[in-house]
């Protein structure tokens, strides 16, 4: 009788906006990468992450919207489940599992799920967990969100990204915040994504280096400055317990949770040509640094395609039109994560997008 072998799954994290989906697209469109099943933890309530992964549509699956560490048990356990149970009976035909974690994750939760979840412990095996780091505001978020530290003390490997944006002093800085969080991880350069598929598998090797006293070690050696306790709010390694599954059950949560505040929009109506740019220079001057992440699929009056924009704190790329709308309908949609905003600030910041082009200079 063959024992069937483990299903690889990849971890694939990173702070917002890093750069995980352009990564996960690159992998989706290389043959080496072979037939990937993709799980995409989406934050906020009007679902875009799953509309900007390309090319694998009928093998994406969407996760509950919220943190992926507060969700992820109940709700990863049932989705690669289900995933299981589809491949078993022909349905769906996938050689490894990545899971795309919100930007706000911290991997020890799902790490922990794969280990000890009996549904899932024979079936599948943590391949490794890939950590995508942003060259140029990746160390200022290093020294803010504890989320970020834990992703990259937990990563196999890290993937620099945007180095095509970064300056030397930029990555200097990054590269001696890498060395002290994680001097184990390989470290990988990336634009837009393009990374040698071979170097993102077969990681689980490295694993066994990786107990969480190392990752305790790495973590109290590269405290926040602004915390007095290094591991407030990482996933458990601040109450080490006899036993590895003990000691990666997460005990806390986010240290600055409620700092992050998340908010979206869906307007049916195509939104006024001006309105958008106005709406996005006034919050950008305002609060640019603030506005963690934005993303947007708009629909502006008068144009035919869909507009794709991405936003991280000042930083906005160019709009990408979309060849096709993802649903039937062409509704809008923006997502905005943002820090220190009340939620009533930030709803209303998002309602303004609704006005007319005379309403809005009035507002804002
Ligand atoms: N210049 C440049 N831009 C990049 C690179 N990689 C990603 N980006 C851009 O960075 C923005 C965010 O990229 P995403 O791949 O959506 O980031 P993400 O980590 O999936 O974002 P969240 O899921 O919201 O956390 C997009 O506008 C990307 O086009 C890169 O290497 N160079």
């Amino acid at each position: 009788m063959t024992v069937p072998t483990a299903i690889p799954v990849s971890l694939l994290t990173g702070f917002l906006g890093a750069g995980k989906t352009t990564l996960l697209n690159h992998l989706l469109r290389e043959p080496k990468a072979g037939r990937i099943a993709v799980v995409v933890n989406e934050f906020g309530d009007a679902g875009l992450d799953h509309d900007l992964v390309e090319q694998a549509a009928e093998d994406v699956v969407l996760m509950a919207a919220g943190c992926i560490c507060c969700s992820i048990r109940g709700d990863l356990s049932r989705t690669l489940t289900s995933l299981l149970a589809r491949r078993q009976t022909g349905m769906l035909d996938f050689d490894r599992v990545i899971i795309e974690t919100t930007g706000l994750a911290d991997p020890g939760p799902v790490h922990h799920t794969l280990l000890v979840d009996p549904q899932l412990a024979p079936h599948f095996t943590l391949d490794g967990i890939i950590t995508v780091v942003d060259a140029v505001l990746g160390a200022d978020t290093l020294d803010q969100h504890s989320e970020a530290q834990a992703q990259v003390a937990m990563a196999d490997r890290i993937v620099i990204s945007k180095m095509d944006r970064a300056r030397r002093v930029d990555t200097q800085a990054l590269k001696r915040r890498l060395d002290r969080l994680n001097p184990r991880a390989t470290r990988l350069q990336a634009n837009h994504g393009a990374v040698p598929v071979e170097a993102l598998f077969h990681l689980s090797p490295l694993r066994r280096e990786t107990g969480p006293q190392n990752v305790m070690d790495w973590l109290s050696a590269a405290p926040l400055p602004q915390s007095k306790d290094p591991l407030a709010g990482l996933s458990g390694f601040s109450v080490p317990q006899p036993g590895l599954t003990a000691a990666i059950e997460p005990s806390s949560h986010h240290a600055f949770d409620n700092r992050i505040v998340t908010a979206s929009i869906e307007i049916e109506e195509p939104i006024a040509p001006g309105v958008f740019d106005f709406w996005l220079e006034t919050v950008i001057a305002a609060r640019g640094a603030d506005m963690l992440r934005m993303k947007a699929i708009l629909h502006i009056e008068g144009t035919a395609p869909p507009y794709v924009i991405h936003g991280v704190q000042h930083i906005f790329e160019p709009p990408v039109p979309l060849k096709t709308w993802p649903h039937k309908d062409r509704t809008s949609r923006v997502v905005l994560i943002a820090r220190d905003f009340s939620q009533g600030d930030l709803d209303h910041c998002l309602d303004v997008l609704r006005m007319r082009p005379k309403e809005v200079v009035a507002e804002m």
